[in-house]
């Protein structure tokens, strides 16, 4: 048994086949380089070559979060990464711009916060798409409710309505980092070596939050920083904290918009409602339309269904078969290009050796 390992969310039935001196996690990512604790020291890690001629996408990169197998020189505080541990889950998104890329927030999360404010940024369409991407991580979805404060008990029980009717069995916190009110109901989830990960947009008071969690100091995993080539210290945004109740926090930054890249069967999970209404359909591939016997149609009309959150479903699905679409030219194109290479890397072979 590894403590040191341990205090960074290890346990032994994770990688067994791995010997536990080569293993740390990735504390923070900074352009290629990452810093990386094996709970004893900090490291500035790289990965091999072996490692970037390997690799296929920016999935297969390390990330926050991420345990790796190293090779470490003590002496230098430096590693090189020989590859990623499988990961128990991890939340993607579609890369921000026009490029169809996955771009990973981070890994190995037990829980993910999703942080909203209550004033006017509370949008309940975008907590359901946090929601579907949490599901489609592999790791559960708390809602975190901040700015209590500002609101009226009256005006409260309301707005957390709201959220109720599209956070189907996830849990709803309602905090404020002012007064600290609620603050205390996150410990449920903040449990020695578990991993949990904030995310929301800008603004929501996620900083602040981790301000609040931490303040009994926050034991960074080890505090020393590293400098990057200029010799400045480099900011960084994702970064793994442990927290005084031995648990792991995740920062993110804030996202402007949460793209989704994967994730169907995640939108059952998160529209269990809507998915139980269609699933009473009297034709079993109903398209909800103008069809007889339509349950999603007759729940609409009858307002057990909201039509709002019916449309956010159907968006959110299309945006998915679009997505898919997307990716798959994606890799017929790389596949193509792969062919074309190799074809004229033969003929140069050919020519070289006099063949016709
Ligand atoms: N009234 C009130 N204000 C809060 C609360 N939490 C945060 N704030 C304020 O909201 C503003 C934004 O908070 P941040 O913690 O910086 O938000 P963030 O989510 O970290 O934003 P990014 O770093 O841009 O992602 C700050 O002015 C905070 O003081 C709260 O519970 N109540
Ligand atoms: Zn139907």
């Amino acid at each position: 048994m590894n403590i040191n390992l341990t205090k960074l969310g290890w346990n032994e039935t994770l990688f067994t086949k791995t010997d536990p001196a080569i293993i740390a996690r990735v504390i923070t990512v900074q352009r290629n380089s990452y810093r990386i604790s094996d709970g004893e020291m900090e490291y500035l890690a790289h990965v091999s070559g072996k490692f970037l001629n390997a690799a296929n996408g920016a999935i297969d990169f390390p990330t926050v979060g991420d345990w790796v197998a190293v090779e470490k020189l003590k002496l230098e505080k430096k590693a090189v990464i020989q590859h990623v541990l499988p990961r128990k889950s991890q939340l993607v998104r579609q890369a921000a711009g026009d490029k169809t890329e996955a771009q990973l927030v981070a890994a190995n999360l037990d829980t993910i916060f999703i942080v909203s404010s209550l004033n006017d940024d509370l949008n309940i369409r975008r907590i359901e798409r946090y929601i579907v991407a949490v599901y489609e991580s592999g790791a559960s979805p708390v809602i975190v409710l901040t700015k209590k404060d500002a609101y009226e008990e009256e005006q409260l029980t309301a707005l957390i309505a709201q959220v109720e009717t599209v956070a189907i069995g996830v849990p709803i916190i309602v905090v404020s980092n002012i007064t600290g009110e609620g603050i205390q109901d996150l410990n449920t989830y903040l449990k020695p070596a578990e991993t949990v990960a904030l995310v929301g947009s800008s603004g929501v008071g996620k900083s602040t939050l981790v301000n609040v969690l931490s303040e009994r100091n926050v034991q960074k995993t080890k505090d020393v920083r590293l400098d990057d080539s200029k010799g400045r210290h480099t900011t960084t945004h994702r970064e793994l904290f442990v927290l005084e109740s031995g648990a792991l926090l995740i920062d993110t930054p804030g996202m402007r918009e949460l793209q989704l890249w994967d994730g169907e069967a995640a939108v059952d999970t998160a529209f269990e409602d809507v998915e139980d209404f269609a699933s009473a359909c009297f034709f079993s591939d109903c398209q909800h339309d103008t069809e007889p016997g339509c349950r999603v149609q007759e729940a609409l009309a009858s307002g057990e269904l909201s039509q709002d959150r019916f449309d956010s479903y159907q968006k959110l699905l299309r945006e998915l078969a679009f997505e898919k679409r997307k990716q798959d030219q994606k890799a017929q194109l790389e596949e193509k290009n792969k062919w074309k290479q190799r074809a004229k890397n033969m003929k140069a072979t050919y020519k070289q050796r006099g063949y016709k």
